[in-house]
């Protein structure tokens, strides 16, 4: 079995008088340790792939399995608990809390977990060191470059240790040389710590580091690329 299942979902949005259906009856397999990227036209929904996947939207129809849970059958707090467990989440804009060091955006994943303090610090250390950033630990975000309050933004997406990582245009916002060491960065996380990805992308050089490339159109996977 796949660790990400998705069977003949669908989601719609009501805009006004208007319904708009971005996913549509669609089916995705991801085994444990692939590395995939999505791409597609603006507004074609690839986000709410994500959402659905993340449990931060339902589906209308169809199920989510993820890790052999049923993540769209969870309730509103069961899923809170999950989600914080199981699913990392890297923004394009990283999202870090300003009033916070890296240490502690970083942490914060771990204070949902309720580890002990010990694990805590364990975790946090080696998220940050599998970035690169240990060195910046006490750094605030403003103090930080663009690409390293990225590096942040990832190790708190893989603190917890999640079945898998859900990538919204990680390297949207940087200039190309520092996109470029995101994009090595998170492959170097699917091959070494053989954690399972799934990235969107508008730049197809950067959905060429997937070992699968996915195009998502009119609610289907119009394309499906094997690359390495
Ligand atoms: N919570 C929501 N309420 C209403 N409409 C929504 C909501 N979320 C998404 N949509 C609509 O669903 C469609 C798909 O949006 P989505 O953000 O998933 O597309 P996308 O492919 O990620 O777009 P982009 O590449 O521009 O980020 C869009 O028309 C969007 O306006």
């Amino acid at each position: 079995m796949a660790l990400v299942e998705l069977r003949n979902v669908s989601k719609s949005f009501r805009k006004g008088e208007e319904t708009i259906t971005p996913l549509r009856n669609v089916d995705l397999d991801i085994a444990e340790g692939e590395f995939v990227s999505l791409m597609g036209p603006s507004g074609t929904g690839k986000s709410t792939l994500l959402n659905v996947i993340s449990g931060i939207d339902r589906p209308d129809e169809g199920s989510i399995v993820v890790g052999g849970v049923k993540v769209n059958r969870l309730s509103r707090s069961k899923l809170a608990d999950w989600r914080a467990a199981n699913l990392g989440y890297i923004f394009q804009t990283h999202n870090l809390i300003p009033v916070l060091t890296a240490y502690e955006n970083v942490e914060l994943p771990t204070l949902l977990l309720k580890l002990p303090a010990a694990e805590r610090r364990k975790r946090v250390t080696l998220a940050l060191e599998a970035v690169g950033l240990n060195d910046r630990a006490e750094h605030y975000p403003r103090q930080l470059s663009g690409g390293q309050e990225q590096r942040v933004g990832i190790a708190r997406a893989i603190v917890a240790h999640p079945l898998v990582v859900v990538a919204d245009e990680p390297t949207g916002s940087l200039d190309s040389d520092t996109s470029e060491q995101i994009q090595d960065l998170l492959q170097r996380l699917n091959k070494e710590l053989n954690i399972t990805m799934l990235m969107v992308t508008h730049d197809t050089d950067v959905a060429k580091i997937a070992s699968r490339q996915l195009l998502l159109d009119h609610g289907h996977f119009v394309e499906a690329t094997q690359t390495c």
